[in-house]
């Protein structure tokens, strides 16, 4: 059946009743496909019969369907013209694991960022209107995206619309972890009610019983309800935010799916269509995990065991420090924003689960909830990526640093991520924070200095954030241990010419360089920044004594980061000291390996050995 699904729309040409043998092979594509690259294999395994539905009512890539945070579009990029991809999903010059414009006409919003969807739905519908287009917009929210304030901020904007624009709740009672808060208490209310029973059945019967769907379907089932209003009715939230409230229906029920859709489609404001799905459908494994399974690398289908095992990772560095602090501190408290899993705080949750606090996809929220509690006599850790700590930036600077408030940032992510891509790049921190008085960054060079930075931040008094990379932790350069003290750098090897200057994740890279270097007589200094924020500028003065070339290496975007600030020093100072920066450059680098987006952005031993080379040695020839 998958082999007549070649381009946009070729679905239309199957009956409705052969499209559940569709759903089967696509399912099957799915695991085959994601057990080999990896992906987001869960959540598109429960999004199947939903997204045929949309591509069986809509016209793409005239109707525009977009897709909240994206990692569920697989089976739209299917329908869309791109199976024959997929054995290149989110590995270098392949296609994303999310919607791109770039890739496709019918990828209307490139995604990767939760609860967006409602807000460029809106937009795109309010373009519409005022140039009078006829497109219909349909935007696919997951009910974890739902936790996000954006979402309220896009409804309580579409109220009073006169023309058509179709919210989908993909509801699977999931985020990456069990979703959680008093939305997902709702939705959960909903499913469960007996009195909404009658109410699906009365809204699927109505439906059932109209042969050709009339004009004026939607508004009967509108005022049938409200005429209910002392009743619990299903959706009255939305309604009461002048949002039509249609559902819930069943998201594996293609033929009902169809109808409730067509009957959304033709709705003059803003209609919501509930449908419950179940996240990893179709796959038994995910099904008992689904969070296991939300994300996940290559596996063996059989047995659906991962074909690699990491070794520790610094979120797993992370998660032991956090939790011996915890026993420690009695008023330590672990903040997430959905991602338990992915910063390791849920091993915080296990030891002290009335000290956790997992506020859903809510990072704007988060930052002031731990300014709160800090007041209030708490000391809040805040475990979150990088790239989505992006959001509450105002949060961080007028609620966190300007009351020069005790708020713990654990970093994760920070740096290239690999194969999500330049959404999921941590690589602007550094500047983002050390631009902020006040704020005190820091960031590891191995696994045990993390544990050594968080033994610091928990004494400090004041906002402090440390970033440490995705993935395995650096276990070498063990015998460096200098205690760490506010501010200063640790000097790792004392030599002449040329020092590198590095932080975090790059100080390994350092070491490896400066080896290299002794094979063509240079002795490199090489320095252990630990503080990007305050920079240990005594040390900087002092080594400009020395040394002619410095080396600032970061895996964080050139502008505004140390590299920069350390130049503008030397300059202001008028050290005499050339100061080469390697750092990120002014581009989004895109989904690869993380050791090939590093090589795309000048962050590997060979490059930095070269740059050395070039300024200490004229006459050399760069390798390759
Ligand atoms: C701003 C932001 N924070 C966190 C995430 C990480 N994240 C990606 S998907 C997801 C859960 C989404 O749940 P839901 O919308 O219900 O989709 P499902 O996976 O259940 O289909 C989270 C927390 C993100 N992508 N963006
Ligand atoms: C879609 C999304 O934002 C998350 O699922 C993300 O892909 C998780 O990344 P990690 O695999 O690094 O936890
Ligand atoms: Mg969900």
């Amino acid at each position: 059946m998958l082999e007549r699904i070649n381009q946009p729309n070729d679905i239309k040409k199957i009956p409705v009743d052969q499209l559940p043998l569709l759903a089967e092979d696509i399912r099957r594509f799915l695991i085959d496909s994601i057990s080999k690259t990896g992906g987001h294999l869960a959540s598109n395994l429960g999004a199947v019969e939903l997204t045929m539905a949309l591509h069986y009512v809509y016209d793409l890539p005239e109707d525009k369907i977009i897709w909240d945070v994206g990692h569920q579009c697989y089976t739209h990029k299917i329908l869309t013209g791109r199976k024959d991809d997929f054995a290149t999903l989110r590995e270098e010059g392949g296609i994303s694991g999310f919607p791109r414009r770039a890739e496709s006409p019918c990828d209307t919003f490139d995604g990767g960022h939760s609860s967006t969807s409602l807000s460029a739905g809106l937009g795109y519908v309010k373009a519409r209107d005022l140039l009078g287009r006829k497109y219909h917009v349909v935007s696919v929210i997951g009910d974890g995206a739902l936790t996000g304030g954006m979402a309220y901020e896009a409804i309580n904007n579409a109220a009073n619309l006169k023309s058509n624009f179709t919210i989908v709740l993909n509801d699977n009672a999931m985020s990456i972890s069990k979703n959680v808060g008093g939305i997902s208490e709702y939705l959960s209310t909903i499913r469960t009610s007996p009195k909404y029973t009658g109410l699906k059945d009365s809204v699927l019967d109505q439906l059932e019983k109209i042969p050709e769907l009339g004009d004026h379907m939607v508004e009967r089932i509108r005022r049938t309800k409200s005429s209910l209003k002392h009743l619990v009715i299903p959706g009255m939230f939305f309604e009461d935010m002048g949002v039509m409230y249609l559902g819930p229906v069943d998201g594996h029920n293609i033929r009902n799916l169809i109808r409730v859709l067509s009957e959304a489609k033709r709705y003059k404001g803003t209609v919501l269509v509930h449908v419950i799905t179940e996240k990893g459908k179709g796959y038994q494994p995910a099904v008992s995990h689904p969070d296991k399974y939300h994300g996940t690398g290559a596996f063996d289908v059989g047995s659906g065991m991962a074909l690699k095992h990491s070794r520790t990772t610094y979120t797993d560095v992370f998660a032991a420090s956090v939790r011996k602090l915890g026993t420690l501190h009695h008023n330590l408290v672990g903040i997430t924003a959905a991602m338990g899993e992915g910063t390791g705080l849920e091993s915080f949750e296990q030891a002290f689960p009335e000290r956790f606090f997992d506020v859903g996809i809510a990072e704007e929220h988060a930052v002031t909830f731990a300014a709160g509690l800090a007041l209030g006599g708490m000391i809040p850790v805040f475990a979150v990526y990088s790239a989505f700590l992006q959001r509450a930036y105002d949060q961080i600077m007028d609620d966190v640093c300007m009351q020069r408030l005790h708020v713990i940032f654990a970093i994760d992510r920070a740096g290239f991520v690999g194969a999500d891509g330049r959404t999921h790049n941590g690589v602007y921190d550094l500047s983002y924070l050390t631009m902020i008085p006040g704020m005190t960054v820091l960031a590891p060079k191995n696994a045990w200095e993390l544990e050594d930075m968080f033994d610091f931040a928990v004494r400090f008094h004041g906002p402090v954030a440390i970033r440490y990379p995705r993935g395995q932790a650096y276990i070498g350069l063990k015998e460096e241990r200098e205690p760490i003290r506010y501010g200063k750098a640790e000097l790792i090897h004392r030599g002449k010419g040329a020092a590198i200057l590095a932080i975090g994740s790059m100080v390994e890279f350092a070491a490896d360089v400066s080896e290299r270097l002794i094979g063509y007589g240079i002795d490199a200094t090489v320095v252990n920044l630990r503080f990007a924020s305050p920079l240990d500028y005594d040390l900087i003065r002092e080594l400009a004594d020395g040394h002619s070339l410095f080396l600032t290496v970061e895996e964080n975007c050139r502008k505004g980061g140390i590299g920069e600030q350390i130049l503008d020093f030397t300059e202001k100072e008028k050290l005499p000291v050339h100061v080469e920066i390697a750092a990120v450059p002014d581009r989004f680098i895109p989904h690869a390996t993380v050791e090939s987006q590093r090589r795309m952005a000048g962050l590997d031993v060979e490059t930095l050995t070269d740059r050395i080379l070039r300024w200490m040695k004229p006459d050399h020839v760069p390798e390759g």
